[in-house]
């Protein structure tokens, strides 16, 4: 087994008197697909936010390429090949699509940037490209406010693809989606994954999951309960009665 280009190390979050990630341990390994899998409140979110330094732990490691990056900004985070969605989308909304994207990989807000021409035909060929892989070309003109929600989805995505990065932690990116865009989704991350970039997706659509993911790491009420291939963790009476609402005491 390949070392892990990402891991998290007795992860620990506490709101007040709960506890939302408990002494998690993960390891996303080169070219892995992993679904990160439990209910509602489990602390997937949470663990997202503890990796890209969206917030702080109380306790615990995160080690990319096996160096600390706990404590950086998400910005930091983000430029070392760490790249997220969040469940809210966070687009631009009276940006256009080609604007939403760009942003993405501009490293400043100003109207100059570094590298100069080139490095400005490589960022235009680089959106170029993010947009006809989700399929937004027609729309690159148009306000991401105004498009439908399942291209909302994939501009997120495609300001993903844009950066390039090695990594990219989705957060419940296909929910809502028709049948036909949950399609698309799926062979646009499937590719991804072939060309070597490292996922790690909340999903709580099972059959996604199972179309997707070389590994499950099950959630609930902030530790991890289990983790291996998806038939091993989808067949297992207690997780699935944990996943579908039947608690535990
Ligand atoms: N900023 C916060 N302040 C207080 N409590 C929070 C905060 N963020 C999350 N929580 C709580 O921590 C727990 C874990 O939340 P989290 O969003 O990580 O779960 P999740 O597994 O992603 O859930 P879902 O599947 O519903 O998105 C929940 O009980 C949630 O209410």
């Amino acid at each position: 087994m390949s070392a892990p280009l990402l891991s998290v190390r007795g992860l620990d979050k506490k709101f007040g008197g709960l506890a939302a990630v408990q002494k998690v341990d993960m390891d996303l390994r080169p070219g892995v697909l992993t679904a990160l899998v439990g209910p509602n409140g489990a602390g997937k979110t949470t663990l997202f936010n503890l990796i890209t330094g969206n917030i702080e732990a109380d306790s615990g490691e995160v080690l990319l390429d096996g160096a600390s990056i706990r404590g950086r900004s998400p910005h930091h985070i983000a430029r070392m090949g760490v790249a997220r969605s969040f469940q809210d989308l966070r687009l631009f909304g009276r940006m256009t699509v080609r604007e939403n994207v760009l942003a993405a990989i501009e490293h400043t807000a100003w109207l100059w940037q570094p590298g100069g021409r080139s490095a400005r035909r490589a960022r235009e060929a680089a959106v170029d490209q993010a947009l006809e892989r989700t399929g937004l070309t027609a729309q690159a003109g148009a306000r991401a406010m105004d498009l439908a929600y399942a291209e909302r989805k994939f501009l997120s995505v495609a300001r993903i693809l844009a950066t390039g990065s090695r990594i990219w932690l989705l957060d419940e990116p296909a929910s809502g989606l028709d049948v036909n865009s949950r399609a698309r989704f799926v062979s646009l991350v499937r590719q991804a994954a072939a060309e070597g970039v490292t996922i790690c997706l909340i999903e709580h659509n099972l059959d996604i999951v199972t179309e997707l993911a070389d590994r499950i790491a099950f959630l609930d009420r902030g530790a991890k309960l289990a983790e291996g291939e998806p038939q091993e963790i989808l067949r297992d009476p207690e997780l699935i009665g944990i996943y579908f609402g039947e608690r535990r005491t």
